[in-house]
């Protein structure tokens, strides 16, 4: 948790967050709190308005009324040079499918965040190869995303969120994709190093089990946060 003056801020804070598409009102009035390092899942039925949530808070969308603060500066009043800026360098993102890039091996796709921040190849190179390490993966390095278990593809998109140090990671059903082992094993390796980093973490999904690796749970439904309360 953060103090700014004598107030206590958390790390990231959605309020009264409300966001349509169209004729789809898929935020209503959604509140949530993150603090810092603290591992928070988001669960609720689909089409409850999770990712949308998770998009605003991570200012990939803007909401239609409501604030996201971060660190308590208003990111959605941010112009998008320093909100870019934010997202690449306190801000990690891994989606169901991992989103690596599919030309690339291993070894490239998590050296590419180091490569943008201005590391030289061989530096990022050698760092990219202990994250791998660190999810269990060194020996996949050489392979092509199309070339590795969900699993493997899925600890190695964690590694690639979570090389740059981020302050926050926000998975969007991480393991929707995965058998109950692959997903235990994703899970430990998330949340060991969030733990390891300090790193908080925002995770949807909608499996009991996944969600129990958190600190706390908040379940959505129709478009705002309904109940709150600690996993197991
Ligand atoms: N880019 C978009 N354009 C149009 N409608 C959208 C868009 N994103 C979300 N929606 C709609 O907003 C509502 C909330 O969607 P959202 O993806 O946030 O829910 P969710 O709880 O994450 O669902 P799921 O668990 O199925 O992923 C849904 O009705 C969805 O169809």
């Amino acid at each position: 948790m953060n103090t700014k003056g004598d107030v206590t801020v958390p790390l990231l804070e959605g309020r009264g967050l409300v966001k349509a598409y169209g004729p789809t009102q898929a935020l209503r009035g959604a509140s949530v709190r993150l603090d810092e390092g603290e591992i928070l899942a988001v669960t609720g039925t689909s089409g409850s308005g999770k990712s949308t949530l998770l998009h605003c808070l991570a200012g990939i969308v803007g909401p239609d009324e409501g604030s996201v603060s971060y660190a308590g500066e208003r990111l959605d009043r941010l112009p998008e040079k320093r909100l870019s800026e934010l997202r690449r360098t306190e801000f990690g993102v891994v989606f169901q499918f991992g989103q690596l890039i599919p030309e690339l091996t291993a070894l490239d796709n998590v050296a590419l965040p180091l490569l943008l921040a201005g590391l030289t190849r061989a530096d990022a190179h050698t760092r990219a190869g202990e994250w791998l390490e660190r999810f269990g993966v060194r020996g996949q390095a050489g392979l092509r995303p199309g070339e590795m278990s969900g699993g493997q593809a899925q600890r190695t998109a964690l590694a690639r969120a979570l090389i740059t140090g981020p302050k926050v990671v926000f998975a969007d059903e991480p393991t929707g994709a995965l058998d109950s082992l692959a997903s235990e094993q994703v899970m430990t390796a998330l949340v060991h190093t969030a733990r390891e980093s300090g790193t908080a973490v925002l995770l949807i999904t909608h499996d009991a089990q996944v969600a129990a690796y958190a600190d706390r749970e908040v379940r959505m439904a129709d478009g705002a946060v309904v109940a709150v309360g600690v996993t197991a």
